[in-house]
């Protein structure tokens, strides 16, 4: 059962009665969920409820996993991402992603950003998408006299920051970002918390994560996800509350969403 505590129904992506297994193995169960445009959501649960599995679903990552099958309908503006006249690549670019680990490509800090543009025949101003993307990603300041050093040359953090501009060049409007700051220091986790708040007033944002008060400190809604044994102890995940995180941190109304942002979990 999902509780949802007045979530709007109407999303700029929405699942559907999603089921997404890895060969056999049903990771993740009868996931409906509704992301609103423009504002961040979190999916927060313990180890193995699917968050990634599901954040993934949404740009048809999973697409890349040889032996993930996703069931029911997920829906971007309406349309099914998952028919079969959709362009995975052309979806990526509308709804890009962070990941955990920085990934730069092996290019200098100017190249890594113009290199996605290039690939969708951006006709404007290169050097002003570029200025524009590291501004947004609050980046600029630190590399403006840099630009044609490598994109590893950076610190761990940078090298976050230069990724979410690297997903800002090609104008996505969502961006899902699975654990973006787990591999980072304190100082550079505020930096990129600080940032969402200020591309949320663009882009619509899904972040998957385990820190409980970045959750709280970032996120307009969350999805808490759980986790339950079933036949031959197999794992089954699954949305179990969606609401204003307010709500969902202060008043949730299933116990086990109480038990785990609580910390008593397990
Ligand atoms: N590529 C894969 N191949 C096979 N099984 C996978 C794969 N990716 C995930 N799974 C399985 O799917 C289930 C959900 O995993 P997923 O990574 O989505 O959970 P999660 O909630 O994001 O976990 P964590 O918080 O530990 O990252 C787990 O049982 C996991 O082992």
């Amino acid at each position: 059962m999902v509780v949802s505590n007045g979530v709007a129904t109407k999303g700029v992506l929405e699942a559907q009665g999603v089921n997404v297994y890895y060969g056999s193995h049903l990771a993740v169960k009868n996931c409906n969920i509704a992301i609103p445009e423009r504002r961040v959501v979190a999916f927060i649960g313990p180890s193995g409820c699917g968050k990634s599995t599901m954040l993934r679903c949404f740009n048809r990552m999973n697409d890349l996993v040889a032996i993930a099958r996703v069931e029911g309908r997920i829906t971007y503006h309406g349309a099914d991402i998952y028919a079969p006249t959709v362009d995975p690549v052309g979806l990526r670019c509308s709804i890009g992603m962070v990941f955990q680990k920085a990934n730069p490509f092996p290019k200098s800090i100017y190249e890594n950003i113009a290199w996605g543009a290039r690939l969708n025949n951006f006709q404007g101003d290169m050097d002003e998408l570029v200025e524009t993307s590291l501004r947004r990603a609050a980046l600029w300041d630190e590399v403006k006299d840099k630009l044609k050093a490598s994109g590893f040359s950076l610190s761990g953090g940078q090298q976050q920051r230069l990724c979410i501009a690297r997903a800002i060049a090609v104008q996505p409007e969502v961006i899902l970002m699975d654990e973006p700051c787990s591999a980072l220091d304190p100082i550079s986790t505020l930096k990129i918390e600080g940032l969402m708040h200020e591309l949320k007033e663009q882009f619509t944002i899904v972040i998957v994560t385990h820190n409980m008060q970045q959750a709280s400190r970032v996120s307009d809604y969350t999805a808490f996800f759980n986790v339950e044994s079933v036949d031959r102890g197999a794992k089954v995940g699954s949305l179990v509350e969606y609401g204003p995180t307010e709500e969902i941190f202060q008043n949730p109304m299933q116990e086990s969403t109480r038990d785990y942002v609580s910390g008593r979990f397990g």
